[in-house]
């Protein structure tokens, strides 16, 4: 254990990884240790926190040169004793003497807050501690962007450069070949990836969580494009999407999250059995949560571990740092993981998307392209209560797609 005459400030990271932890992290020592403070990072997120307790001791040297690694020095995890929120179940009580046990750890290493990097399943953990009496402020980490309260979570930004830059090259094969192209991003409830990627990437089809699709609708939009000359058409969809039908694709694990994916595959073999044309299909899957961050989450990482380290010198405990453009704010941590941020189908962008014709795989809105509505009309249905978001996990466990991969293509 280290002396604890110094004050001090904890980091971990936790949840899935992705572009920018490691800033977060640079950010986090390089400003706690201009105030005086010594920082320690914890290992495997909150795992390294109790039972037994392991962490390194982070300085301004031994964190030099990590600014654009991928990854996370400390590690990460999205499964072990902490649960505070699992698959189909609502809020889960953490053991208490476990929290008890990180409570001594804290307060032994003279903690006097602990920077708790994660999207909402880790910030949900965090908030258990707050309420426990365990120090913590929190950082919006998620490459699927679904945190509310914030603009942007960290790695999003990473994770749309990757799969625009993947749809840009599916683009000229499929060109060449004249072949539908169905790429999967990742996204578990909320479809930002997809949508901005596919904006972004001259995607045709997008098919995302938020807005339901029917298989004629999307056949539809490859035989127009074909009426207008266009022998290849684009699909991007969100691993989350559902199908037509209301079943997710993935399999169940005990314990944890279900494990999301296949929807691709699915989408492509139905297009190719329906029109008779050849589908390709490309999983993206961690590709996009790999490699460097971009420059944008470079600054907003960083800029979040300073402005965390800011929050624990002010007293802000509960808190959690938020992008607000042009500023970083906080906001108290349950209001940020007690709403998930999804896309709101009337939203700017996916008003903009059928403006240019992109097909949402829905045909009343898509036949009415311009019927735009002002932004205030359509801001009181966003998002998704975390209750409610259960309840759709639920719906996924129950009806878990091996069957629905045979079926949906009967
Ligand atoms: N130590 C732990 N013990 C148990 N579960 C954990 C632990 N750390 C993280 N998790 C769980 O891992 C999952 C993913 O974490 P989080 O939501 O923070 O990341 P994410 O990037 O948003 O990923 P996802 O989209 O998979 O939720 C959550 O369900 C969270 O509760
Ligand atoms: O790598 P794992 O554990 O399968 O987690 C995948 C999940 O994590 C995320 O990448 C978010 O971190 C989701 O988009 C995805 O559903
Ligand atoms: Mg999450």
């Amino acid at each position: 254990m280290r002396s604890i005459s110094k004050k001090c400030i904890g980091v971990l990271t936790s949840g899935g990884d992705c572009p920018g932890l490691n800033a977060v992290i640079r950010g986090v020592v390089k400003s706690s240790n201009q105030l005086g403070y010594d920082c320690v990072g914890f290992l495997q997120g909150y795992e390294g926190l109790h039972d037994p307790v392991r962490y390194k001791t982070l300085t301004p040297k031994n964190t030099t040169g990590i600014l654009n690694q991928g990854g996370t020095i400390l590690g990460s995890t999205n499964k072990g004793r902490f649960a505070a929120t699992v698959g189909v179940s609502d809020r889960v009580e953490i053991d208490p003497e476990l929290l008890a046990g990180v409570k001594t750890t804290v307060e032994q290493l003279g903690i006097e807050g602990l920077v708790c990097v994660g999207g909402d399943g880790s910030l949900a953990i965090a908030q258990q501690f707050h309420e426990y009496g365990i120090p913590v402020v929190g950082v919006p980490k998620t490459i699927d962007n679904d945190l509310s309260s914030t603009a942007f979570t960290f790695g999003f930004d990473s994770a749309i450069e990757c799969a625009t830059n993947a749809l840009d090259r599916l683009h000229t094969t499929a060109a060449s070949h004249g072949r539908i192209m169905v790429l999967e991003v990742m996204g578990r409830h909320a479809g930002w990836i997809a949508l901005h990627a596919g904006i972004a990437g001259g995607g045709d089809v997008i098919l995302l969580p938020e807005i339901p699709w029917t298989w004629e609708n999307v056949c539809h939009k490859v035989l127009s494009r074909e009426s207008q000359g266009k022998q290849f058409t684009l699909v991007v969809v969100a691993e989350g999407a559902a199908l037509p039908d209301g079943r997710g694709v993935g399999k169940e694990q005990s314990g944890r999250q279900a494990q999301l994916g296949g929807i691709g595959q699915i989408v492509a073999e139905e297009i190719e059995r329906r029109l008779q044309r050849e589908t390709r299909v490309c999983v993206l899957g961690h590709l996009q949560r790999g490699g460097a961050p971009t420059t944008f989450d470079r600054v907003l990482a960083t800029q979040y571990g300073a402005h965390a380290v800011r929050l624990i010198v002010e007293g802000k405990l509960g808190e959690m740092v938020c992008y607000q453009p042009p500023d970083i704010m906080s906001v108290p941590i349950t209001e940020a993981v007690n709403q998930l941020r999804q896309v709101d189908p009337n939203s700017s962008a996916v008003q903009a998307a059928r403006a240019l014709g992109i097909s949402f795989g829905n045909s009343t809105a898509d036949s009415s392209p311009f019927a735009f509505r002002s932004a205030t009309d359509h801001r009181s249905g966003q998002g998704l209560s975390r209750r409610e978001t259960v309840e759709t996990d639920a719906a996924f466990a129950l009806d878990l797609v091996e069957a629905a991969t045979e079926e949906a293509l009967a």
